[in-house]
Formats: C-alpha cells, sequence, structure tokens
C-alpha cells in the first residue's frame, strides 16, 4: 500500500498543497493550489501527467479547502496517509520546530488569532478540516514564526517598557518555512554564500526580507504582526504607529483599523484596482494610481542596518509564482532603494 503524505499552505490568498510518496526522502507525486480565493478561483494541479487549471466555487478558504480534499480524493484511494503536514503562521515566542498536533496545541493557537487575522483562523480551520478528512493521521504543525526563534534580542524588541516584551510583544517575523528552505537550497548548491551574510526576500501577497547569517536567521522586516515591514497585496506594511493614533481618535474602531490595515491597503488601496501583481503589471495605469515603487522608509533603514559593509551581503529572492529556485539578484539594487521589488 502506498503510503502518502500530504502538506497543506494556507495563505491569505491562496491554498496550496503538496502530495508525496513517504520515503525517508518524500518523493512529490502532485502539487498544486487553489489560488485566488474569492470571485475568480481556481484550482491548479501538476503531476507527471502535466498541469492543470480549473475554475472552482471556491469565495472563501473553506470552499477552497474542500475542493482540494475533494480533487485529491481519486488520487488517494487505497492510499495510507501516512501524515499531513500545516503550514501555521502564528507559533507565538517558544515554539521553534515542528509540533505533533493536539487538542491542548490547537487550543495554544487559537489564542494567537489575533496577531494573525488573515492566516492563523485559515491554518486552523485547514487543521479541522484535515482532521475530519483523514482520521488517525498524525497532523503537524510547522510554524512560520519557529525559523527566525534565534533572533538576537535586540532585533525582536521593541523600544517599550520591558514588561511588554516579557508579555509577548515582540518582534517574531514570518514567512519562515520559505526562508528556511532558500536557505537550505543555498547551502546545497552555494555553500559558501549561505555561510555568509544573505538578504532573503519572499516576495507573494504577503511580503518580507529576511537577514541571515550562516544560514540562521538574524532579522526580519516582519514584527509582532504579518503587517510590518514591506507594503504587500492588501496590507500596509510599516506605518508611522501616530497614523493608528490619528484614525482611533477620529474615531475608527479596532476592527475597521484592522480591515483598512490587513485588506484594503498595499497595491490594493494604491491601485485602486487589484492586490494582484498579475493584473496590475499590464495595466498602463496612470503615474497617480501606480502602486509602485513603494518603499517604506522603516524597511529602508531595517535593510540598510542589515549592510555595514556593501560587499558582505549577498541578496536573493524567490518570487511567487516562480518555479522554486531562488534566484541571485545584485547585492547592491539594495543600496539605493532599500529593496528590490
Ligand atoms: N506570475 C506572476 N507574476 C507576478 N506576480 C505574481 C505572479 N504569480 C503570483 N504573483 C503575485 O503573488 C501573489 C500571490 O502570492 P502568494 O504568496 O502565492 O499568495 P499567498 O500569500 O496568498 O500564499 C499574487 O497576488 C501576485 O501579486
Ligand atoms: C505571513 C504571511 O504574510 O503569509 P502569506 O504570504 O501567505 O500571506
Ligand atoms: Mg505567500
Amino acid at each position: 500500500m502506498n503510503r502518502a503524505i500530504l502538506t497543506l499552505n494556507a495563505g491569505s490568498s491562496s491554498i496550496k498543497f503538496g502530495l508525496y510518496h513517504a520515503a525517508d526522502d518524500p518523493v512529490e507525486e502532485a502539487r498544486g493550489q487553489v489560488d485566488g480565493i474569492g470571485p475568480e478561483a481556481a484550482l491548479v494541479l501538476s503531476d507527471d501527467g502535466g498541469r492543470t487549471r480549473t475554475a472552482v466555487d471556491a469565495p472563501d478558504h473553506g470552499a477552497a479547502l474542500a475542493a482540494i480534499i475533494a480533487a485529491l480524493r481519486p488520487r488517494l484511494a487505497g492510499d495510507e496517509i501516512a501524515g499531513v503536514g500545516h503550514r501555521v503562521v502564528h507559533g507565538g515566542p517558544y515554539l521553534d520546530g515542528p509540533r505533533h498536533i493536539d487538542d491542548d496545541l490547537i487550543t495554544y493557537l487559537d489564542t494567537l488569532s489575533p496577531l494573525a487575522p488573515l492566516h492563523q483562523p485559515h491554518n486552523l480551520a485547514g487543521i479541522a478540516a484535515a482532521r475530519r478528512a483523514f482520521p488517525g493521521a498524525p497532523q503537524i504543525a510547522c510554524f512560520d514564526t519557529a525559523f527566525h526563534r534565534g533572533h538576537p534580542w535586540v532585533n525582536d524588541t521593541f523600544a517599550l517598557p520591558r514588561r511588554f516584551h516579557d508579555d509577548g510583544v515582540r518582534r517574531y517575523g514570518f514567512h519562515g518555512l520559505s526562508y528556511d528552505y532558500i536557505t537550505s537550497l543555498l547551502r546545497h548548491d552555494f555553500n559558501n554564500i549561505s555561510q555568509g551574510n544573505v538578504i532573503i526576500a519572499h516576495l507573494g501577497n504577503g511580503s518580507s526580507l529576511c537577514a541571515t547569517r550562516d544560514g540562521v536567521s538574524i532579522d526580519s522586516t516582519m514584527g509582532f504582526s504579518a503587517l510590518d515591514g514591506m507594503p504587500m497585496g492588501t496590507r500596509s506594511g510599516q506605518l508611522d504607529p501616530g497614523v493608528m493614533l490619528y484614525l482611533m481618535q477620529s474615531g475608527m474602531a479596532a476592527e475597521a483599523l484592522t480591515t483598512l490595515l490587513y485588506k484594503e491597503s498595499g497595491l490594493k488601496g494604491l491601485s485602486g484596482i487589484s492586490h494582484d501583481m498579475r493584473t496590475l503589471r499590464p495595466r498602463r495605469t496612470r503615474a497617480r494610481h501606480r502602486p509602485w515603487p513603494i518603499t517604506p522608509p522603516a524597511c529602508r533603514a531595517r535593510s540598510a542596518r542589515w549592510r555595514p559593509r556593501s560587499a558582505d551581503w549577498t541578496g536573493w529572492f524567490l518570487p511567487a509564482g516562480s518555479a522554486r529556485t531562488p534566484r541571485p539578484c545584485g547585492p547592491w539594487r539594495l543600496k539605493s532603494s532599500g529593496f528590490w521589488v
């Protein structure tokens, strides 16, 4: 009987999945995603037979996950599910590696939902659906935050009274699974580079930069939440906290602020057209509506801090929608612009 491993990655605008033959070095059998969750959702499935793209009715993440499980059912007939691996965006301050999922862990992860409202509830919904669909299969949570748990204290703290840091108000960093993967590829293919100082860009609907030294994360542009750093598809990125105070004093409640900062800002807010570069790129938008280049000062400052001596840093990026090969970029594209999107 074939033993299969399923992986699920519920992002802010997509759910990606992979199906592997379980072995010491698991072999990929199929991969895909429901992308553009909302009115234009499509299920993309790639395997030995090629790549198919089918429109699906997936107005939300729950429906997208149901479409994925329905598409995989026939190919899983007769297989034993050896395990399901879940990307979980927030693992809090202490979880520094994968964990076996049980009820207690789910209860704890749910307490972190307010810190990652675009992701954590979808991650937990994915876990619940996979537990229902594959009862008895071990379910493993892999955290975006885990790769960053070795940051020096000074990079993870805000200049607030110390008790806030102790209460968990600190910089966590995200996209760690992506950085871990890119770092492992660099170590394998470019060992001499990976041992130095490297800045990696994860560019997607959510985007961030990570500074690594000897393959270990030392800093990230994403901080307490997945809002900080670069402007993103629908997220503002770094803002002067005074803007938030002003908006609150003007009568905006927490819920409306959350919607503004997580869902209505970034490329979507600036362009007034779309959060998706595939829609924006081809348009000859008038300069006033053009959302790029967008370089928030804090992100500039942070990446500037990472280049004490220019020759020490190498930049790598893994663009969304590309193959899985990171591409190098001249380290000094960073120099003038702050980053290289
Ligand atoms: N081929 C492409 N060219 C340019 N941008 C792309 C391409 N494919 C995806 N993108 C960008 O990446 C975003 C999706 O990023 P992704 O990280 O996959 O989503 P999520 O964060 O929801 O998982 C799209 O909204 C779009 O802006
Ligand atoms: C943390 C984060 O921003 O994730 P995503 O890129 O999937 O939105
Ligand atoms: Mg993403």
